[in-house]
């Protein structure tokens, strides 16, 4: 193992792909290396989201992240300067206790999250080895990608309440044939858009959002590309959903506002039962229910946990300690892990192993806002985390994504592995 120390760190403020500004951060190695990382940030955000630190005030209309860059290049550059880059868990503990508070609220898990993803590139670049493999060893597996051909909820303007509609291919000979079939059926949903006079201009993740008036008229348009496009919908392209329904949910009426009308939890989850029973080729919903209806959540869970995917994403927060409770009461069957809902490479870790060990599937996710890092690719392989959703094909920094897949793949030849489908 190189002996190579931090010798300094440097971040600064780029923008994401929404315009808004965001953290990059450069560690630099006392053997000449460099590690590189930048910090995505969603809309349809979890309460309970470790903090991501904005400055506030007019400039940039408070989005500018001048404090977080200077929480880096100040306190955090300090405390890391001489440290070992090699081991991550010390590097993320140390950042845990520099902040000290429970969500990151003093630093920012921008800062944190930029500092912790720089470091482990950094190691992986004077080791000469990639990341992936800096990052897991021999165990390695390609995921099965969710790409969000159809956007929604605050994603776009389409006027569709559910935020999401992903396409996942079944049946792939190797990722490279996955991304294929996709591209087929995106091509060939793009066609059948512009037929019906609908729009072709694509949301914050890549998806069109076309104004297609209900959730299942959307997927019954999906039904029609996965066709037209010469495969059977659900035994070769299935579907996934992310309602996101913390956004249309009241928490006050504790009603969902759904399609024009105000649902109660039960209401919802029957609307859930009809739609799957509708249309099969649906295999997994993300949050289906809000994370403040939990009760809601682990009924689902009972009704059509042994039938579908039901991720938990704003309900979990790729937090640990929440997560754990979530298990407890038997909420959703997968965890969603978003690096900076949590702010560190080592907590986003724990939380696999814990699914794992729970039984758990772990699906791993870019953010709406994103840059062109690649980090969750390498680390999707890396954690054989069996799942990923990056958006879908007409955005670069969601494609750029699925392309490091490919590179990987070409990188691992034959030991190649492809993560089995989701059960
Ligand atoms: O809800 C989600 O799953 C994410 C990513 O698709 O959206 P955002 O980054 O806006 O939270
Ligand atoms: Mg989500």
């Amino acid at each position: 193992m190189s002996k190579a120390l931090i010798e300094n760190i440097h971040a600064r403020e780029i923008f994401d792909s929404r315009g808004n500004p965001t953290v990059e951060v450069d560690v630099v190695l006392n053997d000449g290396t460099l590690g590189r990382a930048a910090v995505p940030s969603g809309a349809s955000t979890g309460d309970r989201e470790a903090v991501e630190l904005r400055d506030g005030g007019t400039r940039l209309q408070g989005k500018g992240v001048a404090n977080a860059v200077n929480n880096v290049n100040g306190e955090i550059a300090s405390a890391l300067t001489g440290k070992s880059p090699f081991n991550q868990a010390e590097i993320d503990q140390l950042l845990i206790k520099l902040d000290g508070t429970p969500n990151k609220a003093r630093l920012g898990a921008n800062a944190i999250l930029g500092v912790s993803m720089a470091v482990a590139r950094a190691a992986a670049n004077s080791e000469k080895i990639p990341l992936y493999r800096y990052l897991g060893g021999v165990d390695l597996e390609l995921p099965q990608p969710f790409f969000n051909v159809i956007n929604g909820g605050v994603h776009a303007d389409s006027g569709i309440d559910v935020q999401e509609f992903m396409i996942t291919p079944v049946k792939r000979e190797s990722f490279c044939d996955g991304v294929e079939k996709v591209a087929n059926v995106y091509h060939t949903l793009k066609k059948i858009l512009a037929e019906q006079g609908l729009e072709t201009a694509v949301g914050d993740e890549g998806g069109f959002a076309p104004k297609l008036g209900s959730t299942e008229h959307a997927i019954e348009t999906l039904y029609k590309a996965i066709e037209t496009a010469g495969y059977t919908a659900g035994s070769e392209i299935a579907i996934a959903l992310d309602p996101a329904s913390s956004e249309f949910y009241d928490n006050e009426t504790q009603l969902y506002h759904f399609e024009g009308q105000k649902l109660t939890s039960h209401d919802l989850l029957a609307y859930y039962e009809n739609l799957v029973a509708k249309f099969p080729a649906i295999i997994s919903i993300e949050d289906g229910f809000s994370e403040h209806d939990w009760d809601g959540f682990a009924a689902q869970t009972k009704a059509q946990g042994d039938k579908i995917q039901l991720v938990g994403d704003d309900i979990f927060v790729t937090n640990p300690a929440i997560f754990a409770e979530g298990i407890e009461k038997g909420v959703a069957n997968a965890i969603l892990i978003k690096l900076n809902q949590i702010g560190t490479v080592t907590e986003s870790i724990e939380a696999i192993k814990m699914a794992r060990k729970a039984g758990y599937n772990t699906m791993i996710s870019h953010r709406s806002g994103e840059t062109v890092d690649s980090f969750i690719a390498d680390f999707a392989v890396a954690m054989h985390a069996g799942q990923i959703k990056t958006g879908s094909m007409a955005r670069s920094e969601r494609i750029e994504k699925y392309n490091q897949f490919l590179r990987i793949e070409e990188e691992l030849g034959a030991a190649a592995r492809l993560a089995k489908f989701p059960e």
